[in-house]
């Protein structure tokens, strides 16, 4: 049984995944290698654990867990039943964390990727019980977003798959068990061929990035939050689709590197609102009150998507 779990990694992710497994009655240990992100995790945690608060996310009967931040990484993980790897999603950063952990953990325990993307069985090969590996994905926000992916390696024993899956329900969140190790998973392989096609079409200038969400959210985003996308083929019809896509599919784009607007934004530091600049430009005051205003909006729409309202 999961009770003590580790994060390593406290950036974007970080901090809402130790302020929801908490919630959730767990004990969790944080560490990031970087103090500079355990202060500003310990500073946003009590924002995080409002926002569950206003989504009337109540902890279990045995009652709500801890979050304790170190920066010690043997300090992190000793005792852990289950350690979530959330460093940058490059598989050397990642090994270093895998072997650093290797000799510190116990025999029993758990080793989850919050990777985005990169095959959980690539990672395996950096760890020596492989079988006790498997991804788990969160999705930003992760103390408001309920599906977690949940991804075997060639090498995960299916009782990790089910112990992770089991982890996620029993504390009121949704699993969704992917049945092949394909890069992305699923959820990013839908959402960055979605986002493929929003650059592409705002770097031809078919649209202004503004009207470019606008159009999404008002149109698909929200329809799709209701209708999945399976549902949807139905909604509309198999046979519009059929014609739809007969001319439409090989005109979407189809670039298999970085488009060159990103290229351009990131080689000049531009990251979004880590940076303060990425497709639109931010001040301290608006990243904040953005942040609020979108926790409220997400916390509304799930309130009502749940029947709650
Ligand atoms: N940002 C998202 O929307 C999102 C969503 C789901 C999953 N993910 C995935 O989660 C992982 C983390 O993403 P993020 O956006 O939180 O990244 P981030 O860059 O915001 O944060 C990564 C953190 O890891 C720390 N770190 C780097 N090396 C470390 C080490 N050796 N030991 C301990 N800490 C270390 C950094 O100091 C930083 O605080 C990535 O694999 C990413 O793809 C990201
Ligand atoms: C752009 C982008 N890339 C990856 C992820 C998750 O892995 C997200 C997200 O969770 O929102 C994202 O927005």
């Amino acid at each position: 049984m999961i009770q003590r779990i580790a994060i390593i990694g406290l950036g974007t992710m970080g901090p809402g995944m130790a302020a929801r497994l908490a919630r959730g009655g767990l004990q969790v240990v944080a560490y990031d290698v970087a103090p500079a992100a355990i202060e500003r995790a310990r500073s946003i945690l009590g924002i995080a654990e409002g926002v569950l608060d206003s989504l009337g996310v109540t902890s279990p009967a045995s009652g709500a867990g801890t979050v304790r931040f170190t920066d010690d990484i043997a300090d992190a993980v000793s005792g852990a039943d289950l350690v979530i790897e959330n460093v940058p999603e490059n598989i050397s950063i990642k090994a270093d964390v895998y072997r650093a952990i290797d000799g510190l953990i116990g025999p029993e325990t758990l080793v989850a990727s919050d990777t985005s993307g990169i095959p959980i069985t690539k990672l395996q090969a950096h760890i020596s019980h492989p079988e006790r590996m498997v991804g788990m994905h969160w999705s930003n926000p992760p103390h408001i977003i309920p599906m977690i992916e949940v991804i075997a390696g060639e090498k995960t024993a299916p009782q990790t798959v089910a112990t992770i899956r089991d982890l996620i329900r029993s504390i009121g969140l949704l699993p969704v068990v992917v049945k092949k190790d394909v890069p992305g998973f699923v959820e990013n392989r839908v959402l960055y061929a979605l986002l493929r096609e929003a650059v592409d079409l705002v770097e031809r200038g078919v649209i202004d990035p503004e009207d470019l969400d606008t159009c999404v959210s008002w149109g698909i985003g929200y329809k799709i939050a209701v209708i999945g996308p399976m549902a949807l083929l139905d909604m509309a019809g198999l046979d519009i689709y059929k014609s739809v896509s007969s001319f439409l599919n090989a005109d979407l784009s189809n670039r298999d590197d970085v488009a060159p607007m990103v290229l351009q934004k990131t080689n000049a530091s531009k990251f979004g609102i880590k940076s303060g600049e990425g497709m639109f430009s931010y001040t301290p005051e608006q990243i904040k009150a953005l942040q609020g205003e979108r926790a409220r909006k997400l916390v509304a729409v799930r309130r009502i998507l749940e029947g709650r309202e």
